[in-house]
């Protein structure tokens, strides 16, 4: 990828961690930042005024050429259309989003439509190029467990599984498919859905998620076999200090993809 003009979605942790980290980089131009409609005055006083917050797609920068989704599932179904209508690349890692087959076709449609890419950035997990590997080879079966202290948990269903103010062990918050923890967990577990995409598909991915009262990382493992054998990889990875369901890899991995590493699937181009 040659030096891209960028526009990020969002201005949380992720977001902010990556321009902080680009501030220092010759690898992209950030023209604009996404925020919601309204927002843009606040958003602009904490930002350098090289970078213009917009509410729209419409208002971005016209030299822009790559837009970075780093918000959540619903600024992919917002956006995601309307970036690529415009014949910008689109990079997402609110992977969740893609759960709804509708939504994923029509992204697709319209990346072929306008000859852009349609990538989905790797952002807290790993061993992707492993995964689309052994589905090569025929079919895989593939589990992802997601281990994260209980304070991550906070604000999302597992609050009915458990107390998780007064856990003493692990215990499990879900159990299902990766399309059902997509549409559960929206802001924890999105690395379900990538690891899903990247090998056995949605409905055919085991996912546990674990509230663990001992863990002070993220864990996040991925084991899978199949006709070539097995694998297992598995992250402890540091919460962003922004936001403890987030790991902070997660922002390092758009920059790692912005300086042109392998690191997303092409979904399309
Ligand atoms: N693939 C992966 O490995 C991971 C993906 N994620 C995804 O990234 C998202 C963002 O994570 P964080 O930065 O930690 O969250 P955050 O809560 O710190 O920040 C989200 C930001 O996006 C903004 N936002 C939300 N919807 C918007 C919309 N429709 N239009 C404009 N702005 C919007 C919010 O106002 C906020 O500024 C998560 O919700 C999750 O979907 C998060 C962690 C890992
Ligand atoms: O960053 C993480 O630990 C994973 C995450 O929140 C997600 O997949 O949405």
């Amino acid at each position: 990828m040659n030096r891209p003009t960028i526009a990020v979605i969002g201005l949380g942790g992720i977001a902010r961690g990556l321009l902080d980290a680009l501030a220092g980089e010759a690898c992209a131009d950030v023209r604009n930042v996404v925020v919601r409609a309204g927002k843009e005055g606040e958003a602009a006083a904490s930002l350098p005024s090289s970078i213009e917050p917009v509410g729209d797609i419409a208002s971005l920068a016209r030299d822009v050429d790559l837009v970075i989704e780093a918000a959540g599932q619903g600024a992919v179904a917002q956006y995601g259309a309307d970036v690529l209508r415009s014949g910008r690349h689109f990079a997402l890692v609110s992977a969740g989003a893609l759960a709804d087959d509708g939504l994923l076709r029509t992204l697709k449609e319209e990346a072929v439509r306008a000859g852009r890419r349609l990538h989905l950035i790797s952002g807290a997990i790993g061993g992707l190029d492993a995964l689309a590997t052994a589905r090569a080879a025929g079919a895989v079966e593939v589990r992802y467990t997601g281990i994260k202290p209980p304070r991550a948990w906070l604000g999302t269903p597992a609050e009915q599984a458990c107390d998780l103010h007064a856990l003493a062990a692990p215990a499990v918050v879900f159990e299902g498919s990766a399309r059902e923890v997509a549409r559960r967990y929206p802001q924890n577990a999105n690395v379900a859905a990538t690891v899903a995409l990247a090998g056995a598909g949605l409905d055919a991915t085991r996912v546990t998620l674990i509230a663990d009262p001992a863990a002070t990382r993220n864990g996040h493992r991925v084991e899978a076999r199949g006709v070539l054998g097995e694998f297992r990889f598995d992250t402890q990875a540091e919460p962003s200090a922004a936001n403890p369901k987030t790991s902070a890899s997660t922002a390092c991995s758009i920059l790692a993809y912005l300086r042109g590493g392998p690191n997303a699937l092409a979904l399309q181009g």
